[in-house]
């Protein structure tokens, strides 16, 4: 049917014609693909890709259906969802809605029906891009507005929590700073008996060490990490002070607080399946992704930092220690979801620390 049909067009004046998925409203953004054959309901609720629109590699997209239970985060962010087949009448026990549900009722736009391979091939040869999914047919109106829109810089104030709560647990105290946090990451603290304070991502140094943490968590997050000043300044105030581990854009931050610099990579790494070398055993970890920046391994080198892990399909950093204090980083997802489970080891590190460096744990 003739109103069932919806546009993605890409700044390069790339137009795919598809049919209308989700939310009736048009969205802007940088268009980036994941390849992840499972895991759609994290993604799309992992605040991380706030304003970007997600293209699925892979053909089948939401076969399991979505649920009340499995989201990264309450408020999905994400600014639209592209994908070649919408799984209809998804199968699974445990489904509650499907996507097209789903996105309607996060008012998330989507298209469905268009060739996402072929746009993955594009953002890999020529890198991410703006895009637009409309349902207006006049597309050079469109391509001016992609080329006029502006990129925002506030995203970590939009998804961060406004007030301090609590995740409660027995162990160790751990504060844990929200730049638009995944839920695992409070669910694997938790998992382990931590108790986690969740603080709003403008919290001072000062503030959370007065708070007596056993450590502090740094959480991933959306946009580019130079945006994210305040907190930059604030893990200067905390390096040496308590046990430190970042994840994603807590890694970013934690490096540029170091004094390196990051950069934005021609498409990123999204997935479930990228191997990462981990240099202080030699072992291969097969990592779920989600990032656009990195940080520039050579301007690590007058830094207090060194180089833990590294991305074996491009040679990019992909983990920092400090090299005297309880500090250390990834640029991957050790909480998973989706994805595998094999570098949740991190978090029992992080427990290692925070129980000989940071004093009593309450258990
Ligand atoms: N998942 C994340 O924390 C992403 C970090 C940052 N926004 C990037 O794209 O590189």
């Amino acid at each position: 049917m003739l109103n069932d049909i919806r546009y993605l067009v890409l700044e390069d004046g790339t137009v795919h014609e598809g049919y209308k998925l989700g939310a009736d409203a048009e969205s802007f953004g940088e268009i980036v693909f994941n390849t992840s054959m499972t895991g759609v309901q994290e993604i799309i609720t992992d605040n991380s890709y706030t304003n970007q629109i997600i293209t699925f590699s892979y053909p089948l997209v939401g076969s399991a259906g979505f649920n009340f239970e499995d989201s990264e985060s309450l408020l999905p962010t994400a600014g639209g969802v592209v994908v070649r087949e919408a799984s209809e009448h998804p199968s699974n026990f445990r489904c509650d809605e499907n996507l097209d549900q789903f996105l309607k009722r996060h008012g998330i736009p989507g298209i469905s029906g268009v060739d996402t391979r072929s746009i993955t091939k594009k953002i890999r040869t020529g890198g991410v891009m703006k895009a637009m999914i409309t349902d207006s047919s006049d597309h050079d109106s469109t391509v001016s507005k992609i080329k006029d829109s502006t990129d925002a810089t506030d995203q970590v104030a939009s998804v961060s929590t406004r007030t301090p709560y609590i995740s409660t647990g027995r162990g160790p105290r751990v504060a844990l700073l929200d730049f638009g946090k995944k839920e695992n990451i409070v669910r694997s603290l938790n998992h382990r008996g931590c108790d986690v304070t969740v603080l709003p991502h403008d919290t001072p140094a000062a503030q959370i060490l007065d708070m007596k943490p056993h450590g502090v968590m740094l959480s991933n997050g959306p946009g580019n990490p130079e945006d994210v000043q305040v907190a930059i300044e604030t893990v200067k105030g905390l390096i040496g002070k308590v046990p430190i581990f970042g994840i994603c854009l807590g890694h970013q931050l934690i490096a540029l607080a170091g004094g390196a610099r990051s950069y934005k990579m021609k498409f990123g790494h999204r997935g479930a399946n990228h191997p990462v070398k981990n240099l202080l055993t030699g072992k291969v970890e097969i990592t779920t992704q989600n990032h656009g920046y990195a940080i520039d391994g050579n301007s690590l080198e007058n830094t207090d930092f060194e180089v833990t892990h590294t991305a074996l399909n491009d040679g990019s950093v992909e983990g920092l220690r400090h090299k005297s204090a309880p500090v250390f980083s990834v640029q991957y997802h050790p909480e998973a979801a989706a994805g595998p489970h094999e570098t949740s080891y991190l978090y029992d590190q992080f427990i290692g620390l925070m129980t000989t460096e940071g004093g009593q744990t309450n258990a």
